[in-house]
């Protein structure tokens, strides 16, 4: 593993610390003694091919699946189903409230999550243009990907893990969802790992960058730092991937 940055260093402002993970379904290993951390209050870019272990990544991270070996702690404790307050993920198979309006998705939202922010997710969707009495299983999938990213954002919670949530999505809805992030992180920091295949588009996004490659993390650390000393991070991936 190569690091970089001062992010890069695991210290008391990493929200999330990954050491040696490993994981295998049946004879497949996954991860691959997966080492890195992640800096609180910031967001990090997780990158890699297809099949590279990021969605069983961050699994383990929101502990939804468990590490034959290592372990990853999250603000410094292990992963516990009593930190699911503090963690939000939406998965790129996530399906939700399909049978129901999105404003039914947002009370019912606010019912499961006592610190769901109802007023912040209504005036959300009327920023992303969602339709509040549309069923959510007749939304086009940009529109189901913002509803999503609302729910998810209005849980207030202290890390949020997103799984290619730009997959699929028309480049200006692109933009109005990543402004709607950062807007929000300005308002209340919170930690964000994203990841993504969409670099050309996403890469402003990120101060921080791990690069997964067979399971294993091959290059991480401050965007700013890799990109005066490497490159853009498009560059950079297409270096490690090639
Ligand atoms: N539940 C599972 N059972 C068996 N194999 C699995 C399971 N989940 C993931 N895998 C395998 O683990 C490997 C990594 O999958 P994962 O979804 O973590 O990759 P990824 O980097 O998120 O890929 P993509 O960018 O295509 O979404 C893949 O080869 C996948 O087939």
């Amino acid at each position: 593993m190569i690091t970089h940055g001062p992010n890069s260093l695991v210290t008391n402002s990493d929200a999330v610390v990954c050491k040696e993970l490993v994981k295998r379904y049946k004879q497949k290993l996954v991860l691959n003694q997966f080492t890195a951390s992640f800096p609180a209050g910031k967001i990090t870019g997780l990158l890699g091919q297809n099949g590279a272990g990021k969605s069983t990544l961050l699994k383990i991270i929101a502990g939804l699946t468990q590490p034959d070996h290592g372990e990853a702690r999250v603000f410094g404790q292990k992963i516990h189903w009593k930190q699911n307050h503090d963690i939000t993920i939406l998965s790129d198979r996530t399906k939700w409230y399909e049978h129901h309006t999105v404003l039914e998705a947002i009370k019912f939202s606010k019912v499961l999550f006592p610190s769901f922010d109802l007023e912040k997710a209504l005036e959300l969707i009327q920023f992303m243009e969602l339709d509040a009495d549309q069923k959510v299983h007749t939304l086009s999938k940009g529109q189901e990907s913002r509803l999503y990213l609302v729910l998810c954002l209005a849980r207030n919670t202290k890390l949020v893990l997103l799984d290619e949530p730009f997959s699929g999505i028309d480049l200006v809805s692109k933009e109005q969802i990543i402004q709607v992030i950062i807007d929000y992180m300005v308002e209340s920091p919170f930690t964000l790992i994203i990841s993504t295949h969409e670099i050309h588009e996403t890469e402003g996004l990120f101060d921080h960058a791990v690069f997964i490659r067979n399971g294993a993390n091959v290059l991480s650390g401050d965007v700013e730092y890799l990109r005066a000393t490497q490159g853009s991070i498009e560059t950079i991936y297409r270096g490690i991937y090639r």
